[in-house]
């Protein structure tokens, strides 16, 4: 009688990971640095004051796991009573610090080649391929054609889409090539026609992911996104704990973003919602439903699209404090044979330079009516947790991790 449910807080590092320096991450630090800025007084706003308060997620073991990972415990998750998670922090063994490459190693499948990605010059995308998807998907041209953050080029560049009906391509330090365009000028169903188009001709290029941006809005002042984002993605490269724990009857149910990410192998059910707070009320549902073997893996994109890649260090304060709030309600839901794991794929440091994740440690808060508290060290890969969910529900060992239950 088992079940596992995993939470991806997406970019929740907690200190710069060995190899940092290779991706010029070193001391880059997504909780250490929102923490020291809560307890200056820096992160105050409308809606949230002073140190970090996330007591629940310090009582799992946060704060120790930090401090393993940093060697000093952030500001305000000190704790002077007894742990109840078990806790730790990872590092990565995938080449890149991107959400598939994080996602994947969770469930066992570490990446072990290198994405494709296009250069930091203007145009960023070769002609060729700019010149076959306007051909192909019958376009007056594209602009943008260079590294952005999403919300500033729509700003940029949003009214001239309108006018022109040329969708805005662009991408970032990640393998993707984004596309956004008006939901309504331009139309929801040939945006993700022309995503569909890109994604067939990116492929040479070994690019990750192709992702429709829709928004709406009439000028810069009100543009928006919309939840109607698609990723269309590459498959895991060999089959991961879903495919395989799926292969063997189990139960997986996808929460946010998790479908996309692993290209819909291994997936049983879906559900999406638009927030953290929404994801967190659909993963309690699904929670409540779940049967016995079966995974609810949760994706809470808030954290990354719209507070690390922003750069906006009380918003992410805020969003961890709200997540935070919601864990007894969790843990209160829990069945006999649970186990949670909170964890993260990859930083991004809201206070770091450019708009890009960071390469950090990850934390690894377990916990669950039968898993025993205390620390479980550094572990050398994020596929620890694969491995660990693979020994929690009883299936054969996957190839790569260790688990970290009863040892
Ligand atoms: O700036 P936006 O459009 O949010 O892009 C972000 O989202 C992409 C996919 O998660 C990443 O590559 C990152 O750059
Ligand atoms: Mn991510
Ligand atoms: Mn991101």
């Amino acid at each position: 009688m088992a079940r596992a449910i995993i939470i991806v807080a997406d970019s929740f590092g907690i200190g710069a990971a060995p190899d940092a320096a290779k991706f010029g991450d070193q001391g880059s630090d997504t909780l250490g640095h929102i923490a020291e800025n809560c307890a200056k007084g820096l992160a105050d706003n409308d809606i949230r004051k002073g140190s970090l308060n996330i007591p629940n997620m310090t009582a799992l073991g946060l704060g120790e796991a930090a401090k393993d990972a940093t060697g000093r415990v952030p500001p305000g998750l000190e704790h002077g009573g007894a742990i109840i998670g078990a806790f730790g922090h990872a590092k990565e063994l995938s080449r890149g610090k991107d959400t598939p490459s994080g996602h994947w190693e969770i469930a066992g499948v570490p990446v072990d080649f290198d994405w494709g990605y296009f250069p930091f010059e203007v145009p960023t995308f070769p002609k060729e391929l700019t010149d076959a998807l306007i051909k192909q998907a019958k376009l007056p041209g594209i602009i943008g054609n260079c590294h952005a953050s999403g919300t500033t080029i729509i700003a940029e560049l949003g009214e001239e889409h309108i006018k022109t009906g040329m969708p805005i391509c662009y991408t970032s330090a990640d393998s993707v090539f984004q596309i956004a365009a008006h939901e309504e000028h331009f139309g929801l169903d040939r945006l993700y026609e022309v995503c569909e188009i890109a994604f067939k001709l990116v492929k040479p290029y070994n690019i990750g992911r192709v992702i429709a941006r829709p928004f709406l809005g009439s000028s810069p002042a009100d543009f928006k996104r919309t939840p109607n984002r698609r990723d269309i993605a590459i498959p895991p490269h060999k089959p991961t704990l879903l495919d395989k724990f799926s292969d063997t009857g189990g139960k997986v149910i996808s929460v946010g973003k998790i479908a996309d990410i692993y290209a819909h192998r291994g997936i049983s059910k879906k559900v999406k919602a638009s927030g953290n707070m929404a994801l967190f009320d659909a993963m309690m549902t699904e929670i409540d439903q779940a049967p016995d073997n079966s995974i609810v893996f949760t994706n809470l994109v808030d954290f990354d699209m719209e507070f690390g890649h922003r750069r906006d260090v009380p918003g992410y304060a805020n969003a961890l404090e709200e997540f935070d709030a919601r864990i007894p309600e969790l843990r209160a839901a829990l069945k006999p044979g649970d186990l949670v794991i909170i964890t993260a794929d990859h930083g991004c440091d809201p206070t770091w330079r450019g708009n890009d994740h960071t390469r950090e440690f990850v934390p690894i808060l377990a916990f669950g009516p039968a898993i025993q508290p205390g620390p479980i060290g550094i572990r050398d890969s994020f596929a620890d947790i694969g491995q660990t969910i693979a020994d929690h529900l009883g299936m054969t060992p996957l190839a790569v991790g260790t688990s970290f239950l009863n040892g």
